[in-house]
Formats: structure tokens, sequence, C-alpha cells
């Protein structure tokens, strides 16, 4: 096994991935910016370097740095965790030159995986169920509004390089979709420097539902269920549970096996979670994402898989310890994720010191946090501080023990969106599983 991993990744991600070396007796070395010199991760690792100035464009993205790093401090391998390097797959690269292992996927999936063009062809040429449109570049608005008459408004124009929800606009008509083609190109073309483009069916409200895979690099390739991931704003995850309310066996089976089909057509090995539409039955791909994800504690909850535990293992070369027919799914489990964000006030950002911490605990509560008391909350990254996640024999219990650990959870000195949480749980539509990915903007007055 790897005897030092260096984790390329700040916050409770980085206190999770180091939580994962220890159990597997792996020594770690965090990287951090001025920001976070007295953060809770680099106090848990065993050695800490400092990569630089606070913005992320002169430190966590700055891998010429952190290869230095890694090549004095000598690691067999490097987690990225999520966001930052975790899908370049030019650091991929660069650290196979350096005979630094990458724990994540093969570096032709990830590229293939970034380009949603791309990605679609080859779901569609395996047989994965996609969206009805075109896998080829909208080239003229002429043959857009061929198209968008043979498979009926509305119509969603999306940038192949976007991603997160940036660089897609529906049309409802002729006229909007001439100007939503032109004005889609042109972010395309400022925000990922590739103005392809291509179209497709929208549904107007559909869930969000993943599937978490595992693969190896002997061709082993298992899912570990569903999570439903609707509840979002502006393309950023705030609550997730597993399984979603909705789902059946048979719908798990059918989803899970497509899953399974998106990573063998691509050679996958490592974590990877393949992203669903699912409207009135049906499910259709969405895009792939090739790294460990924000919400894996809740299918490491009711699978009892330690996905990344799993995913470094694989990394070194292991064989999958499981076959599907060990994956059993008990229970329920909600993610609430803490973020320093005024959610009273329009969810702005709050960071600053927090003065008083208490964290909860009890029956059924795991709490993945990259904060202590007296931690500065820095301005610089994403706001988000700890998950709460809350686990139990059904949704019903979990939600209940969800309400009690939102309760004893107390974060003062910023403002946090405990608030937002606690009405969400207290929301009818939320506890009756209606959900679809226009939730929060329909509820926003009943939330704050
Ligand atoms: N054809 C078609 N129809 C509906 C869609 C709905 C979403 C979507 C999914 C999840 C949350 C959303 C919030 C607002 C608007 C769209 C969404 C969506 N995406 C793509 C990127 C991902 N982050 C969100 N693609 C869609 N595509
Ligand atoms: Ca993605």
């Amino acid at each position: 096994m790897f005897k030092k991993i260096l984790i390329a990744n700040r916050g409770e991600i980085a206190v999770r991935i180091i939580r994962a070396c220890k159990e597997l007796d792996i020594k770690t070395v965090a990287v951090y910016s001025e920001a976070d010199e007295h953060s809770l991760y680099t106090a848990l690792a065993d050695e800490c370097y400092s990569i630089g100035e606070a913005p992320a464009s002169k430190s966590y993205l700055n891998y010429e740095k952190i290869l230095k790093i890694a090549e004095k401090a000598g690691v067999d391998a490097i987690h990225p965790g999520y966001g930052f390097l975790s899908e370049n797959s030019k650091f991929a690269e660069e650290c196979d030159n350096r005979n630094i292992e990458f724990i994540g996927p093969p570096i032709r999936a990830i590229e293939l995986m970034g380009s949603k063009i791309n990605a679609k062809k080859t779901m569609k040429k395996a047989g994965v169920p996609v969206l009805p449109g075109r896998e080829e570049p909208i080239e003229d608005e002429q043959e857009a509004i061929k198209i968008a008459k043979e498979i009926g408004y509305p119509v969603i124009i999306k940038a192949s390089a976007g991603g997160g929800g940036i660089g897609m606009s529906v049309a409802n008509d002729e006229s909007e979709l001439v100007d939503t083609i032109q004005s889609t190109k042109s972010i395309a073309q400022s925000a990922f420097g590739d103005s392809t483009i291509f179209i497709e069916k929208y549904l107007e409200k559909p869930r969000h539902i993943e599937i978490q895979i595992l693969a190896d690099k002997h061709g082993n390739v298992i899912h570990l269920g569903d999570r439903e991931c609707s509840i979002q704003r502006r393309h950023q995850k705030v609550i997730e549970e597993a399984p979603s309310p909705i789902m059946t066996p048979e719908l798990r089976e059918k989803m899970g096996e497509a899953a399974k089909i998106a990573a063998k057509c691509i050679d996958y090995y490592s974590a990877g979670t393949v992203e669903f539409l699912y409207n009135a039955g049906e499910f259709y791909f969405l895009e792939m994402n090739t790294r460990v994800q924000v919400e894996h504690p809740i299918t490491e909850i009711i699978t009892g898989v330690d996905i990344v535990k799993e995913q470094i293992k694989i990394a070194y070369g292991n064989k999958l310890p499981y076959e599907q027919k060990d994956i059993t799914f008990n229970g329920h489990a909600i993610e609430c994720r803490i973020n320093a964000e005024d959610s009273v006030n329009d969810f702005i950002p709050s960071p600053g010191k927090i003065k008083h911490y208490r964290s909860p605990g009890g029956p059924g509560v795991r709490l993945d946090s990259g904060v202590y008391g007296g931690a500065e909350i820095p301005p610089y990254y994403d706001s988000m501080v700890a998950k709460l996640i809350t686990f139990g024999k059904n949704r019903e219990e979990a939600i209940v023990r969800m309400r009690r650990a939102l309760s004893e959870y107390m974060v003062f000195g910023i403002i946090s969106n405990i608030p937002f949480h606690k009405s969400v749980l207290e929301e009818q539509d939320f506890l009756d599983g209606n959900l679809s990915t226009h939730y929060i903007a329909e509820h926003e007055k009943l939330l704050h």
C-alpha cells in the first residue's frame, strides 16, 4: 500500500481524506495557502507545506507548486478531492510524468467526460438513455430551428465545455432560440474558451438523481445505489439524500445497470458518479463526474462502503473487495451542506471567525466538518464549512434526527444557512418527497 499521500485540497474533504489515510496507515501531506495555515486539516496531517497566497489561482490550482512539494516530500500518490484540480487532466498527466499516482480515473476518461457532447455521444452509442436532441455541435441557427421543430419546445442550448449549469439556457420558441444560440456561444467562449454548443429537449421539472460507481483497474465495476440531488440553488446542491424518495428496487437496478455501462464503455476506474435527469418514470444521462463528490457520505452510510478508502485502494491496484450482490442498502441518509452564507439575505457569503461553536451528535448523526471553534472562514473559496448528515431506519427517522441535529448545531461569529435547512425540514413538499430541480425556486418565500 502507498506509504505517503499528498492531499491537494482543503477544508472538510481534506479532513475526510486524511481520516481515510490514517485508517489505512498511510502518512499524509497537507498543502495550505496563507488563509488556511491554522485550519483543522493542517493540524491533522502528518506534514504540511505552504503553497502560497490565498487566491486559489496562486495556491490550490497551482499544480507546479503542488507537484514540487509532492516530490520534495517524497509522496507516492496525490488525492485531489473535489473541485480545484480534481477533473484537470493536465494535472493528472503531470502526476504520471513524475511517477506519482493520481488518485482518480484514467486521464482519457477525465478528458472524455469533460466534453458534454462527447460524453453524450459515447453514452448513446453504449445504449445509455440520453435526452432527445443532437450530439453534434450546432453550427447555424437554421439547423437548430429544424432540430427544435423535430424535438419540440422548450429546448435547452448547452455549452459542451460547460458544467455546473454555466453556459446553458432554455428557449421556449423560435425567436428565443435564435437569441439563446448567440448568447450561449459567447458565454461558452468567454467562460471556457470553447464555444461549442449543442441542443436537447428541455425537461421542465425533472429530478436530479445520480448513481455512485466504484471501478477497479481490473475491469470490475459496481454501483453503490442512488442519491437524490434535486434541492439545488444556482446549480449548487444544498440538501442530498439516499435513497431517492421515489426509488424502487426495479428503478435502482435499471439506473445502476445504465451507470455501470457508462463506466465500462469508457474503461473507467476509481470512484465516479453518473448524473441522470428523471422524469415520469424515464431517466436520461446528464453528465459523469470523474471525482469523489461532496455528497458521498450518504451513500457510505446506507451501504457501509468507505468510498474514499476504496478509491485509494483502487489507485494502488487492488481488486474491488465487493461484487454487486454484496452491496445492500439499509436505512435512509440526508445531508445538509452547512455554508457560511446568509440565507435570509440572498445567501450572500458570510466569512469571518467562528467565535462559538457547538457541534451536534448522538444517534444517527455524522458531521464531516472542516472547522472548529475559533477557526477563520476565509472569503477566497466556496462557503461550505461542514456537511451535517443524519441517518435512520427510514426517511422519517432521518428527518427527525436532522431537525434535532440542526437545533443542536451552534455556529456563532459567522452567519450560516442553518435557518434555511430548518425551514426545508418543516416544508410539506419536502416531507412528502415532492422534489424537482425547481424545488428551491418554487419555495423561495417559504424558506429562509
Ligand atoms: N435537457 C435538460 N433538461 C433539464 C435540465 C435541468 C438541469 C438542472 C439540473 C439540476 C438543477 C437545475 C437547476 C436549474 C436549471 C436546470 C437544472 C440541467 N443541468 C445541466 C447541468 C446541471 N448542473 C443542471 N440540465 C437539463 N437539461
Ligand atoms: Ca459535472
